[in-house]
């Protein structure tokens, strides 16, 4: 059975540059285009030439290869042709190969918002369509406010459906603009005018405000729309716009779906859909959610152990797609959560062989739970539960000994009262037979304490030249006088590996410099196994 076309349509440089607090540079959204391409959408609506310089910009040119390059804006003023109306006149001259006008779709909207009759709103709409199909545009329309348009007056919103398509549309899209609409809704609604204007002539643009975009979005399908809009990471207006990132893997993967609709996406583009959902986040200098739906780092991760015993038989147990067909990973962490069957995986995953029935596998599951209720937490620290582990197996090679460590921090007053800091940090240690001491000042007790550590590690100095700190994060446990502080460090290498270490202690110094020593400590091992290889 051939299957029908489904359309995807990314605004997320025109919706998503109406979420508060994100503002796009020119170099943002070629950079946007190039993830969205990499993707292999259809359209991409590049934002509204004539609203602003940059978007102006933007559009001087063509900058997609393959999606349709849409322009935004919307339909004539009144009181004028669509010849002589800037707003227009500004999609029409761009580089844009489609646009899509914002028409109101709501009466009611149409008198108190825009101050004119409804009829000459359709006839504004009506002109535009025109104008836009004769410039060889492919034309669209945004109904705003389609659906509270249709709930109070069907006839009005059907109208403005009707007219957009007998005046030369490719697509109107019906969208709920104020994001309140219950998918049952969506669903009876968008097949009532699938009722009388074909579905591959529709499309659906739903904003999330009661977290139901996707839904929506997914409701419209089944109904009939053949085009959905969305954004990456599901930015936009208010609480944003339907998710791409969750609305295109489940379109292409979900049987409902797959089995009748085709995409423009591949499954090759569908494999990079994580690393665009990232990079996206990145760009917006924010951290990606963990619990993103396909693409967050916790979607195929478990840290229970009844899961992770089945999961070593049979990944669909917990799984709902392989990971991999979105670009993710499975992940199986060590915590108080855990079994046996975590501490496998885990320990395989750093490439310590141990059989299940082995007995240190109990002693290293006590080891790890008795610490986590101490407030250790190793789903988050790996580097530090492989360290863990190779100890409690007993295979954890002699590096160095600390002997001792301090850190000062002297504040000096100057006599026209400007404070001063001084922070000072001293670490010594044995490796073999020669003592070892270095003296650090940093910006802070524990900035000190990592440059004298890594200052002078005799015959090790050069294993750990590329290694650098990239963050550190304190946390208190149990406030009050029994409060423990706990620390995770981030250290990254040359190669580009990231790895965390853990701290756990009363004293934020001590926490701090036993992370920072197991961070050292991993290094080493890396190079130890490094080395061996090159020596085999
Ligand atoms: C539901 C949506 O998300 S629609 C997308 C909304 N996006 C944006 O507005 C972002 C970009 N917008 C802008 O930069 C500016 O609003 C501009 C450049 C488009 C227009 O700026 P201004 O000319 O100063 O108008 P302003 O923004 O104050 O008001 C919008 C005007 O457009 C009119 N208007 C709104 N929708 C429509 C429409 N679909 N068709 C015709 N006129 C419309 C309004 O009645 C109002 O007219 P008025 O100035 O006579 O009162
Ligand atoms: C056009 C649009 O963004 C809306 O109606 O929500």
């Amino acid at each position: 059975m051939s299957k029908e076309r489904l359309y995807i349509f990314d605004t997320t440089l025109r919706d998503g540059a109406q979420t508060a607090g994100i503002e796009f540079s020119l170099e943002d959204k070629i950079s946007i285009v190039g993830l969205l391409e990499r993707l292999g959408v259809d359209y991409i609506e590049g934002g509204y030439p004539g609203a602003n310089p940059i978007d102006t910009e933007f559009f001087s040119e063509k900058r997609t290869k393959q999606a349709r390059f849409t322009a935004f804006g919307m339909t004539k003023r009144a009181g004028r042709s669509a010849a002589n109306d800037p707003g227009v006149q500004g999609l029409l001259n761009s580089s844009a190969e489609a646009t899509c006008f914002v028409a109101k779709a709501w009466d009611e909207q149409v008198r108190v918002a825009l101050e004119i009759s409804p009829e000459e709103n359709l006839a504004n709409l009506i002109d535009t369509v025109q104008a836009s199909v004769a410039a060889n545009k492919e034309t669209m329309i945004d109904c705003e406010h389609f659906f509270d348009g249709f709930k109070a007056n069907p006839d009005y919103a059907l109208s403005c459906v009707l007219g957009a398509i007998d005046a030369g549309a490719r697509w109107v899209v019906l969208c709920d603009t104020n994001g309140g609409t219950m998918p049952s809704e969506i669903a009876e609604i968008v097949r009532k005018v699938v009722a009388v204007v074909p579905g591959d002539k529709i499309g659906i643009h739903a904003h999330d405000d009661t977290g139901q975009a996707v839904a929506n979005t997914l409701a419209a399908v089944e109904a009939g729309a053949r085009q959905v809009q969305g954004t990456l990471n599901g930015i936009g207006e208010r609480c944003g716009n339907a998710n791409l990132i969750t609305l295109i893997p489940t379109l292409a993967l979900k049987p409902v779906f797959a089995n009748q609709f085709s995409l423009s996406i591949s499954d090759e583009q569908l494999a990079n859909l994580t690393q665009v959902s990232r990079a996206f986040d990145d760009r917006l200098n924010r951290a990606p959610e963990r619990q993103s739906p396909y693409v967050g780092a916790s979607a195929f991760t478990t840290k229970a152990g009844i899961h992770a015993s089945a999961l070593a038989k049979d990944f669909s147990s917990y799984e709902h797609v392989p990971p991999e067909s979105v670009g993710n990973e499975r992940a199986i962490l060590v915590s108080q959560q855990a079994g046996k069957s975590n501490l496998l995986s885990a320990l395989a995953r750093h490439g310590i062989p141990v059989e299940k029935d082995d007995p240190r596998l109990n002693t290293l599951l006590s080891n790890v739970k008795d610490r986590e209720s101490r407030g250790y937490s190793y789903d988050g620290a790996d580097a530090s539960f492989a360290i863990l582990a190779r100890r409690v197996l007993g295979i954890l090679p002699h590096f160095f000994t600390v002997t001792s460590f301090r850190a000062s921090v002297e504040q000096r007053v100057d006599d026209a009262g400007t404070l001063d800091a001084l922070t000072e940090a001293v670490v010594k240690i044995r490796i073999d037979d020669e003592l070892l001491m270095s003296v650090a000042e940093g910006n802070g007790p524990v900035n000190a304490l990592d440059l004298a550590l890594r200052k002078d590690l005799g015959k090790y100095s050069d294993r750990i030249g590329d290694m650098e700190l990239v963050d550190f994060k304190v946390r208190i446990l149990n406030g009050g006088t029994g409060a423990v502080t706990r620390v995770l460090v981030e250290s990254r290498d040359a190669s580009g590996e990231r790895w965390y270490t853990i701290g756990v202690s009363p004293n934020i110094i001590d926490a701090s410099f036993e992370a920072l020593y197991e961070s050292i400590t991993y290094k080493l091992l890396k190079t130890e196994a490094a080395q061996s290889l090159v020596a085999m």
